[in-house]
């Protein structure tokens, strides 16, 4: 019998949108590796980092589902997690105004008890409009972009440069939540 529901996830939209869903949960976050592997797909690895994340967490706590999720921003091939530095931001929102580009957000559902996985991945894709130097010096002074993949929030002021997605909104704010859900309730959760 699992008792409880644990996001392994230090980012705060995360535990946001699991309570959209209703889901009563604890967050405990263990930080992991997350280099990416050049050899295997965007897609494999963001499962694979979601795994590690829940798999850090379901090893420190007894009977739960452990939820963990990663987010990428892709490019021209290029894959942009979150930036290290305002520079880094600078770069990432250089590479990407004006442009399409695809968000990646993997999730797994652990069973802490059997270690059982189930997880799954949403591509969406994401129009910028133009941004001239300014508005991006102005964006990165406003601390917004730090955090977050690809050095904008579509949740956040980063909305003004957002002229359409395709997919679900809410893989790019980190979680989404259809796939979220199905795989709750493949690992025995019931809503
Ligand atoms: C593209 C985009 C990303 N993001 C965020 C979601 C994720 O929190 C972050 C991507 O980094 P992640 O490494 O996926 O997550 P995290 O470091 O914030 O949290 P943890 O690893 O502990 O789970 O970028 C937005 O909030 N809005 C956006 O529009």
């Amino acid at each position: 019998m699992l008792t409880e529901v644990v996001l392994a996830s230090s980012s705060p939209r995360r535990t946001e949108l699991l309570q959209l869903l209703g889901v009563l949960h604890r967050v405990y976050s263990i930080p992991i590796d997350e280099t990416f592997n050049k050899d295997t797909s965007v897609s494999s690895n963001v499962v694979r980092l979601a795994v590690e994340k829940a798999r850090a967490v379901a090893e420190q706590v007894p009977h739960a589902w452990v939820i963990g999720a990663d987010t990428v921003v892709v490019c021209d091939q290029q894959v942009y997690g979150k930036p290290k530095d305002d520079a880094a931001a600078l770069d990432m929102l250089h590479a990407l105004q004006g442009r399409e580009h695809e968000v990646f957000s993997g999730v797994a559902v652990l069973n802490s008890r059997t270690f059982e996985v189930q997880s799954g991945f949403r591509k969406v894709k994401v129009k910028m409009s133009s941004l001239t130097e300014s508005d991006m010096l102005q964006y990165i002074a406003s601390r917004e972009p730090l955090d977050k993949a690809g050095a904008y929030a579509i949740q956040g002021k980063g909305a003004r440069w957002i002229e359409w997605i395709e997919g679900d909104y809410y893989a790019v704010v980190g979680l989404p939540l259809e796939l979220t859900s199905r795989l709750l309730v493949a690992s025995g959760y019931i809503f």
